[in-house]
């Protein structure tokens, strides 16, 4: 059998469309434009080349973009001071900090200062309770795009078998809540899940998001299974993502593809979430399922 490929570049088109025509119904409504402020610090060539398309997204949506671009030995006092500044900026419903930061600044302390209620990432500790509770938030856009992608390939996930490899904070962890929130039997494995293969063989879903190329086998995978592949490795061969894809994609039911899987759904995401801030903040009424 051969898998389907999800084509994450079509979805996010798909949902950048949506979010354009919402965008202009919010902007009708309001008068303004909801606005995203993404800042960089230091220039990191693959940081660059995210923030751009950022920007780019954010433009093509109807939406302001303001872009803050830090030199790499930027104070963490200096960065505070400006996430504040944008906190309490009227014109900024979004606020997204590119990580990783240069070693000189604490990563969560930045994050703590962000606004909850402009933290389009979903990384603060607030938003990840509140997901964790289900309680109305931001829900990290990776794992976001995820699920979407997963909800267009097989429609209802209840009662599935999910398994997630990989337990980090802006993947791992809110993509087993999703996946929970949507009905689904959710397995959390990581490097000290004992017998990997054997807790992915009996998996409907696996997500895998643990940045070690090619990590999950094709015979890990269950005949029909599908198949969200999160990691972007650069390797010499070019980007390569956590799935042996070559195999995986004979054996799976469908599998997305890296590049044009989950990363392209990762913005669209982000946009969809600074719409989302800037609805909430003006009580503007959106359409349940964007
Ligand atoms: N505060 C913060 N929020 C983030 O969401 C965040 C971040 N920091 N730091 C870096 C990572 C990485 N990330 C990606 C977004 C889009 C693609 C993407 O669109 N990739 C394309 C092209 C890949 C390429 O050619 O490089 C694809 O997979 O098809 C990839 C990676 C967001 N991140």
């Amino acid at each position: 059998m051969s898998a389907a490929i999800i084509d994450g570049k079509a979805a996010a088109q798909a949902l950048r469309d949506r979010i354009a025509d919402e965008v202009g119904r919010f902007r009708s409504a309001t008068r303004r434009a909801p606005g995203l402020a993404v800042v960089l610090v230091g220039e990191d060539p693959a940081s660059a080349v995210y923030v751009r398309s950022k920007g780019k997204a954010t433009i093509a949506a109807g939406m302001e973009s303001f872009e803050h671009r830090l030199p790499a030995d930027t104070s963490e006092e200096h960065l505070l001071a400006l996430v504040e500044k944008l906190n309490h900026d009227p014109t900024v419903d979004g606020i997204l900090v590119q990580l990783p930061l240069p070693a000189q600044i604490d990563e969560s302390a930045i994050i703590l200062a962000i606004d909850p209620d402009k933290d389009v990432d979903g990384f603060h500790p607030v938003n990840a309770g509140r997901l964790a509770t289900g309680l109305p938030g931001f829900v990290p856009c990776t794992p976001l795009g995820c699920l979407k992608l997963l909800q267009a390939a097989l429609g209802d996930l209840r009662g599935k078998e999910a398994v997630v490899v990989g337990r980090s904070n802006i993947v791992g962890k809110p993509m087993a809540l999703l996946l929970l929130g949507a009905d689904c039997t959710v397995t959390l494995a990581h490097s000290r899940t004992r017998d990997l293969p054997e807790v992915v063989r009996r998996a409907d879903i696996v997500v895998a998001a643990v940045g070690r190329p090619g990590l999950v086998r094709g015979e890990w995978i269950k005949p029909g299974a599908a198949v969200i592949d999160v990691g972007i490795n650069r390797t010499e061969g070019g980007l390569t993502g956590d799935v042996d894809y070559p195999a995986a994609s004979a054996v799976a039911g469908a599998i997305t593809p890296v590049p044009g899987g989950v990363g392209p759904m990762t913005i669209a995401c982000l946009i969809r979430n600074t719409l989302v801030a800037a609805a909430r903040r003006d009580g503007h009424l959106l359409p349940a399922d964007l």
